[in-house]
């Protein structure tokens, strides 16, 4: 293998330590942060995700609110409960846990989120100011996920001022926002963001210093597409089920044969996954930093 591993979990763990010394700071002036989930349906990688969330919590000090609601639940149940998370002065920030289920209009849910409690970066103020590169006083969450990616590439070093990024992928929570950060002053990286509808992708994907892949396509990106010593992030999570023994494994959208090109690949899983995680951790920190500023 050529490339550089970029390990979500290592540097989630480091995140974690500095996390844990804000949260223990907090905790002396007698603020106890605290992270809400609101979780719709059964989706197995919903609530993997959820309980994983809830475990990271305990392991840096944040407190952690459950609700979770059944697949039935009607969107009037799903306002309710978003109403009781804003009320709920033990929350400090909260997730709505995406996909909800069919018929339950998803937009309309991130609005009803109270801005200052929205530890994902979701609601339609945060992601305005995301795009109006707001800092200072009024600095808002950034979506997690995108953060995470930022914050990875950072640590080892791999720079972004004036590198052509392409991203695959424009949904909500990875594709779109990172696009809008990484095209931000300090940030300053050039960016290609594709989709479903681009034509020759290969011939994109070539181009680029850094290949953030998150579609859910397993195995799209392939190793004749990448331009040898390009990072390649995986972003794409797909779980297999082994009919025989039930269990789940993870694939992402990057071919393994993808490492003998890349320069740096952060993989799935172990790469952007943890990240994410450790990102709302720190939303949720900063968030009640903020109140007490
Ligand atoms: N409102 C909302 N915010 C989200 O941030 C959000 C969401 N909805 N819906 C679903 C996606 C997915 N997502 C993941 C987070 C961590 C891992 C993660 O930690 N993965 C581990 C493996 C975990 C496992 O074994 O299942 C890894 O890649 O190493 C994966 C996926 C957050 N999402």
């Amino acid at each position: 293998m050529v490339a550089v591993r970029l390990d979500g979990v290592a540097t989630a763990t480091a995140l974690k330590t500095e996390i844990r010394e804000r949260v223990a700071a907090l905790r002396e002036r007698g603020i106890v942060p605290g992270l809400g989930t609101l979780l719709v349906g059964d989706d197995p990688g919903s609530i993997s995700y959820v309980a994983g969330k809830h475990r990271d919590c305990a392991e840096v000090g944040i407190e952690s609110v459950r609700v979770d609601l059944p697949a039935t639940a009607s969107e009037q149940d799903v306002r309710d409960a978003i109403a009781g998370l804003n009320a709920d002065d033990s929350v400090t920030g909260y997730i709505v846990q995406l996909p909800l289920p069919d018929g339950i209009d998803e937009n309309a849910m991130l609005e009803l989120i109270d801005p200052a409690k929205d530890a994902d970066g979701l609601h339609p103020t945060n992601l305005g100011r995301l795009v109006l590169g707001v800092e200072g006083e009024l600095n808002s969450p950034l979506p997690c996920t995108p953060a995470g990616i930022v914050e990875m590439l950072t640590r080892y070093g791999v720079t972004l001022p004036g590198k052509h990024v392409v991203v695959v992928g424009r949904g909500l929570t990875v594709g779109r926002p990172l696009g809008l950060l990484l095209t931000r002053k300090g940030i300053d990286a050039t960016v290609t963001l594709t989709h479903s509808r681009t034509v020759d992708l290969a011939a994109e994907v070539r181009r680029a210093d850094v290949v953030v892949a998150a579609v859910g396509v397993p195995g799209l990106i392939q190793p004749d597409w990448v331009k040898p010593g390009a990072a390649v992030l995986d972003v794409g999570i797909t779980r297999i089920v082994n009919e025989e023994t039930g269990k789940a494994r993870l694939v992402g959208d990057v071919d393994p044969g993808v490492a003998e090109v890349a320069g740096f690949l952060s993989p799935v899983p172990g790469g952007v996954g943890p990240m994410t995680r450790a990102m709302l951790l720190a939303n949720v920190v900063s968030e009640a930093e903020r109140r007490v500023r």
